[in-house]
Formats: C-alpha cells, sequence, structure tokens
C-alpha cells in the first residue's frame, strides 16, 4: 500500500512512512493511493469476532509491507486488551427500537481518542525499535487527543510529546487529564488563542522547513492516517453486530476536525453498507454551512459546553475533497491555497451532489444539546457526555429510513463534562474509578502567546535535534 498526499506534491510513502510523517511535506495529508475493499463475504465473516481480530482484518490491506499480519495482531491484542474498561471495547447500546449508542470512552481517557491512540503508541514504537533517531511529537488539542495521545506515549524512549491546548478553553478534567502527566518527556503548553491557532501553528511548524529539518517531526492528530485507519475499525465492528452486510446501516457523528466522520466514509469506501453519515456539529457550524450550502468560510470561534468541537478549519475536510475532485492533488493545492489566504471557499455544485449521496448535516444549538441529553437520561437512565447528545440530537432531527438502525457515536464519558451534564440532567457524572485522584495530582503546563516564535523556541530549547 502506497501513500500519496492530497496536494500531490510530496514522496510517495508506504505505511510505516506516513506513520513517522504525519503531514506531508507539500502541506497535504497522506491518503491510501487507492481504496482497498473487502467482499460481502469477508464483511460477513467479521461477526463474532473480538474487537481485535477485527481490526486485523480491517487494516490489513493497509500496513501493506510496514507490517505482517502476525506483528499486527500482536499490536492489536496489546492495544485493545487490558487498557480498555469493556470486554466489548466499543459497546453498543439501545436506546429505543432504532437509536444506538456507541461507547467509545471505555479507554484510559474516557474518549474515542484512545481506540486510535493506544494503538499509534505501539505502531510509533514499533517502528522506532532499532532506529537511532528520536522523534519529537507535536500535536494541538481541544483536550481529548492530547490526554489519549500523552496516555498512549508518555514515558516511551526515542519520543518527546509537545501538546498544545488553548488556554482555558478545554475541561478541568480534560486539562487535569494532560497536565498531571509528569514523564519528563511529556510538554504541555496552555496557548493564548483558540484550538485552530494551536492547529495552525502544528501546521506551521511541518511547513517550516529549518524547524522541520532539525527535529524529526510527527503528528498524533488525526491529520496522521493511522489515526483514522484505527478509527475505520469499529465502523465495521458495529454494523456487523447490526445486521451488516445484509442491512444497512447509519451512523451520526459528533464533528469537529472531520476525522472520524471521515473514518466512516472510509468504511463505507471499503464496502461496508452505510446509509447515511450524520455530520453533527455545534454552533460552530462550517462542515454543516459547507455541506448544506456549500459555504466553507471561517467566522470567529465560539465557546460552548462542547469545548472539543469548538473548531473552524476541519484539517480532514481536504481528505474529502480531495476523492470529490477526482484526485487531482495540483487542483486541490491551488484551492487549499486559496482557502488559506481568504479564509473562504466555496463548494461546487458537483463536490456537493457527490458528498450528499452519503453525507447529511444539522447544527445543533446548546438548547437541542441539553435536550438531548435530558431525554436519553429520561428514556433510558444513561448520562450522556455533551458532545454524544450533538450527535444525537441530529441523529433524532434528520429523516432516515426507518427500517435504517441510527448509531450515534458516544464519543466521551459524561464525567469529563460534568458541570454540563448536571446542568441538563440534575445528575452529576461521577468519574470512573480508573482516573479517581485526577483532582489530587500536581499540574505541569507552560503558558505561551500563540506565536510561531514562541511556540517553536520552547521546543527547540527542550526537543532532541537530528544528529
Ligand atoms: C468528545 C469529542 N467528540 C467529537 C469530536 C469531534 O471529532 P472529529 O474532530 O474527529 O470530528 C471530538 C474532537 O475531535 C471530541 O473530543
Ligand atoms: N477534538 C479534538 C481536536 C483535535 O482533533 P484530532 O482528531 O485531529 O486530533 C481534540 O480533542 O483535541
Amino acid at each position: 500500500m502506497r501513500y500519496v498526499s492530497t496536494r500531490g506534491n510530496a514522496p510517495v510513502l508506504d505505511f510505516e512512512g506516513a506513520t513517522l510523517a504525519g503531514l506531508a511535506a507539500d502541506g497535504g495529508l497522506y491518503v491510501p493511493e487507492a481504496w482497498p475493499t473487502l467482499s460481502r463475504e469477508q464483511i460477513a465473516d467479521l461477526a463474532g469476532l473480538s474487537y481485535a481480530e477485527t481490526a486485523v482484518r480491517v487494516m490489513l490491506p493497509f500496513v501493506g509491507d510496514s507490517l505482517s499480519e502476525d506483528e499486527l495482531r500482536d499490536l492489536c491484542e496489546r492495544a485493545y486488551g487490558t487498557r480498555f474498561a469493556h470486554a466489548a471495547v466499543t459497546p453498543l447500546v439501545q436506546l429505543d427500537h432504532r437509536h444506538w449508542l456507541l461507547e467509545l470512552f471505555h479507554g484510559p481517557t474516557l474518549a474515542f481518542k484512545d481506540v486510535a491512540l493506544q494503538l499509534l503508541g505501539l505502531l510509533f514504537e514499533r517502528f522506532l525499535t532499532g532506529r537511532s533517531e528520536h522523534v519529537t511529537v507535536i500535536g494541538a488539542t481541544s483536550g481529548d487527543t492530547g490526554s489519549a495521545a500523552i496516555d498512549a506515549l508518555a514515558g516511551r524512549t526515542g519520543v518527546d510529546i509537545f501538546m498544545l491546548h488553548p488556554h482555558g478553553r478545554v475541561s478541568d478534567v480534560q486539562r487535569r487529564q494532560m497536565t498531571t502527566v509528569l514523564a519528563p518527556n511529556v510538554h504541555n503548553i496552555a496557548i493564548d488563542g483558540s484550538f485552530d491557532d494551536a492547529q495552525a501553528l502544528v501546521k506551521a511548524m511541518f511547513n517550516a522547513p529549518d524547524f522541520a529539518g532539525r527535529f524529526h517531526l510527527s503528528a498524533v492528530n488525526s491529520i496522521n492516517w493511522a489515526r483514522l485507519m484505527a478509527q475505520v475499525v469499529y465502523y465495521f465492528y458495529t454494523a456487523v453486530r447490526l445486521g451488516a452486510p445484509e442491512r444497512p446501516v447509519a451512523f451520526s457523528v459528533p464533528t469537529g476536525n472531520f476525522g472520524d466522520v471521515f473514518a466512516g466514509y472510509v468504511a463505507q469506501r471499503m464496502g461496508l453498507p452505510v446509509a447515511k453519515l450524520v455530520v453533527a456539529t455545534n454552533v460552530n457550524d462550517i462542515l454543516h454551512r459547507a455541506l448544506s450550502a456549500g459555504d466553507y468560510s471561517t467566522g470567529t470561534v465560539t465557546a460552548t459546553d462542547t469545548p472539543s468541537m469548538d473548531i473552524q478549519v476541519s484539517s480532514n475536510f481536504e481528505r474529502l475533497l480531495h476523492d470529490l475532485g477526482g484526485r487531482d492533488g495540483a487542483a486541490l493545492a491551488l484551492q487549499m491555497q486559496g482557502f488559506e489566504t481568504s479564509r473562504a471557499m466555496q463548494l461546487s455544485g458537483a463536490h456537493r451532489d457527490g458528498a450528499a449521496a452519503l453525507f447529511t448535516s444539522a447544527r445543533i444549538d446548546a438548547g437541542g444539546m441539553m435536550g438531548a441529553m435530558r431525554w436519553a437520561c429520561e428514556r433510558t437512565g444513561e448520562l450522556i457526555d455533551p458532545h454524544t447528545a450533538i450527535g444525537l440530537a441530529a441523529a433524532r432531527e434528520l429523516d432516515i429510513a426507518p427500517e435504517v438502525p441510527v448509531v450515534t457515536l458516544a464519543t466521551a464519558h459524561p464525567a469529563k463534562f460534568p458541570d454540563a451534564v448536571e446542568r441538563a440532567t440534575g445528575h452529576r457524572p461521577a468519574l470512573p474509578a480508573r482516573v479517581g485522584d485526577l483532582f489530587e495530582r500536581e499540574e505541569r503546563c507552560d503558558r505561551l502567546p500563540a506565536t510561531f516564535e514562541a511556540v517553536t523556541g520552547y521546543i527547540a530549547e527542550r526537543a532532541v535535534a537530528r544528529a
């Protein structure tokens, strides 16, 4: 399997190369040269398999020669073993005759990011073993990627991780899950800016030849292809439990950086019968505007009770545009340069029609979100987190054929956002015992202005330069 940049002007890499590179050198994102497919029989054969074995079958076509099947199986068994608090790893909960929740928060940091990052940590370890080179991972987080990546990489040799989060715009639980990890290779930076500022700084560092050349940079955000590959697995695992390949299934995905829902798109391209993918946004609704009206233009980020989705520039949308535009890297490079200058892009009619075949979208405001939390609580006794509530509200308001089961991705544990859950339902969710002493632990974090000079200066003082 070979990986090409969405902008068509970066070295073509194998899976190992794409995983360690993170972002492509031309500013684009790595994607497989062609989507592999699983036949109906192969999909039917997934029924009854463990999560780890499903992961092997779904991801094997993507790893090419970088790992043998046995090596991949070993990594999946380690990633999806005791670090998840549920034997099914990603269990399904039925809400009513057609609505389901896919609980993705049973990993160590209580959000869906663990599903991919527990594997990515092991992939880094596997690919770096025997190399003398030190890797500097840089990441941007609105709360969940940061904690999951830090958990996966803390204490590993050969890697330092520098994680940027927007100061004051993540929940206390999210912040503490990052800042109380005191391993010497973990560096937390709170920037005076938004998640978008943090993400732009990370991309600028990859695109600065002097800086990127001095340190071996790598990425843990969903700009790294391996992140998305690991997320494709739970779409297969879930749909098969609900009757695929005989029965199509719809998924509603609370969306920010367009990574999780793009993984659903990949599953569909691989042959999974996906009836619809619902892109559910909060009031930071650039993706809803893009899909419903072709208007992909940024505004000011509004702080909400769903801070992990307070995002304007959705990195992975570029991967979808690449496919919608017939994989013309040069044309997409021009389009993205235009967007980076004007902060706005109009989708063509053909792009919109192409997207509409699979995607639909909804913008859910605070009232809709709180209503969904109350509905789930009253109906089933389930407390759901505010991000999940955005997905559930969208799933319930959209017109999807009645015979199709609709699965909302429950992306975080409600205890990560206890204040919003309590306001909506009157119940305060308790932190699971595995993170119980979080509020007694010492914190370590530095605060910096959101400037390239400040952040690169900070990293350069602490990271290991190439020999
Ligand atoms: C809890 C939660 N839900 C939803 C999202 C949105 O996911 P994505 O950025 O992959 O669209 C995020 C952040 O990524 C998140 O942390
Ligand atoms: N909500 C995210 C934002 C970054 O998303 P990623 O999937 O690209 O890593 C977070 O929790 O940090």
